[in-house]
């Protein structure tokens, strides 16, 4: 086998494998290199089923993290062919036109972008739209018939009595509002990057010569030469390529990066690694939304065991931004096995930034993720806010508690700030979206160039949620595989051709 490749690509999760079955289309000689598994086993796809969340399973790189002072958790993320978008819930929601205008890196503003997003997506409930997509490999719909929990209407209905408007379309790019949740999943299974773009067993017949997948293959370092990657190693090994393309997602990016000596000098030399490229911005300032749970009332019907569990949303301003601060998430199953239903409520833009650092230069010891959650005063007003609108969705949905010991807030809690502020702190989460370890722009703490290409070194880009200057407003699924699409073009040289 070959140790010479056009592109090597690390980590094929929703923007490696995106990437990698669109080079491989096109002919580049391509190498997906992949840590976890390269087999989904098929109990890890039923769209309902959230087992492969649980720490310790094969497919979970179940993170320890510590999300505020005192609260320590374990964080899933995906460990398999297709990332962590073989592990997710499918809520498959682009971000928003005011994500891309605050990042303000020239060339990806919403319209830039919009061609991708478009590519990706077969919608079938909206495909005659010019905002959709009707040939792409995902196919997106939207909770409707059986597959409609007994509970999403009635959350839809209750949102509007309480007056908040209406977004018909999640995908329309328009104001916030409560609606259907789009889903990438098709006839309750899963569908990931990897499921959509590399079709068993990994390529078409015309093009599969042009891919080589390495499985259980976690890439140990970068290789550099000077200022110019030339590689990856693997096992002993290297794998050389003409470019190497990082996609190791938000965590295992940073962490790579770090790995190889590229970083903050300080989190460098304390990890034991020599520092080889300083870059302040990798594993810093990054950003993931906070969020709690408050549980339904039990005796609700139960939605069919196929059915996806996140089936609709209210996304609202809590008082300073139009496009949507928060997100109260209607989750029919419950995110946690074994619980109940509930909803998720969650900062969709919250002020407050993590950091990341490995603790030493051995890839088999995990990075420690710090995420800083609710630092400044006005996270924690927008926390309250999200926790207080949602009592006010389940009280007008008759849903409200049942018992003092249901596990929501108890109206004492709800109706003080600081007792509000304990209950969250003890019952906060993360909602996985971590974005940013590795920031696309200009300033002193961008990573990566509107190229994707890391400052300062040749042959090295960087595209998967990494480079997402801040969490979107809406989950990053969809955004992850939009930047897959586009760091295709971006290696090909052909940017502004926007078909397959
Ligand atoms: C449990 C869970 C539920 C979620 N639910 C949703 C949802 O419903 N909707 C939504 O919008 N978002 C959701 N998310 C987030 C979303 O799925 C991710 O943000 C997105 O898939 C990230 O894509 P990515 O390409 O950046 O990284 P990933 O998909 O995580 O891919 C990274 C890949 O790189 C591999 N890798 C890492 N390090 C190395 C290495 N050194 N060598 C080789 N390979 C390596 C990993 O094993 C992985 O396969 C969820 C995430 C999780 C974990």
């Amino acid at each position: 086998m070959t140790d010479s490749f056009d592109v090597v690509v690390v980590g094929a999760g929703s923007a490696g494998c995106t990437l990698a079955g669109r080079l491989a289309g096109r002919g580049v000689r391509t190498a997906l290199v992949e840590a976890g598994a390269v087999v989904v086993p098929p109990d890890s796809t039923p769209i309902a089923s959230l087992a492969a969340t649980a720490p310790g399973h094969v497919l979970n790189w179940a993170y320890r993290a510590t999300l505020c002072q005192g609260r320590e958790c374990t964080v899933p993320r995906g460990r398999v062919l297709g990332g962590s978008g073989a592990i997710n819930g499918g809520y498959f929601v682009r971000a928003v036109p005011a994500d891309f205008a605050d990042w303000g890196v020239p060339g990806w503003s919403y319209d830039d972008v919009l061609p991708y997003y478009r590519r990706l997506e077969r919608d079938l409930d909206f495909c005659t739209s010019d905002r959709h997509g009707d040939a792409g490999p995902l196919r997106i719909s939207r909770p409707s018939g059986r597959l409609r929990a007994a509970t999403t209407d009635p959350f839809l209905a209750a949102c509007l009595a309480l007056g908040h408007p209406e977004e018909p379309d999640k995908n329309a790019g328009g104001p916030p509002g409560a609606g259907l949740i789009p889903t990438n999943a098709v006839d309750g299974r899963r569908v990931s990057a990897a499921t959509a773009y590399l079709p068993p067993p990994w390529g078409n017949a015309e093009w599969k010569d042009a891919l080589t997948v390495f499985g259980g293959t976690p890439v140990e370092t970068l290789v550099l030469d000077g200022d110019r990657v030339t590689g990856v190693r693997v096992g002993g090994r290297t794998l050389h390529a003409a470019e190497t393309v990082v996609t190791a997602g938000a965590v295992g990016t940073p962490a790579l990066l770090q790995r190889s000596g590229i970083g903050p000098e300080d989190t460098l030399r304390a990890a034991g690694v020599a520092v080889a490229h300083e870059l302040p911005g990798v594993g810093r300032g990054w950003s993931d939304h906070p969020a709690v749970f408050l549980p339904l009332r039990s005796g609700l019907p139960d939605p069919p065991a196929d059915a996806v569990a996140a089936q609709a949303a209210l996304n609202l301003d809590s008082g300073t931004d139009p496009a949507g601060d928060l997100e109260i998430l209607l989750f029919a199953h419950p995110f946690a096995p074994g619980g109940p239903a509930h909803l998720m409520c969650a900062v969709q833009r919250p002020d407050s930034l993590g950091m990341l650092a490995i603790t030493s230069p051995d890839h088999d010891d995990p990075p420690r993720l710090d995420f800083r959650y609710l630092r400044t005063t006005s996270d924690r007003h927008r926390m309250r806010a999200a926790v207080r609108i949602a009592a006010e969705i389940l009280r007008a949905a008759g849903w409200d508690r049942a018992g003092p010991d249901d596990g929501g807030p108890a109206g004492w809690e709800l109706g003080n700030d600081t007792r509000l502020d304990g209950w969250i702190r003890d019952h906060l989460t993360t909602s996985v979206h971590l974005s940013g370890s590795a920031a696309m722009g200009s300033g002193p703490d961008a990573v990566v160039d509107a190229g994707l290409r890391v400052h300062g070194l040749a042959g090295l880009r960087v595209a998967d949620t990494s480079v997402l200057p801040r969490a979107p407003r809406r989950g990053p699924a969809a955004t992850a595989i939009m930047i897959g699409e586009r760091a295709a073009d971006l290696v090909c040289g052909i940017e502004g051709e926007h078909r397959a």
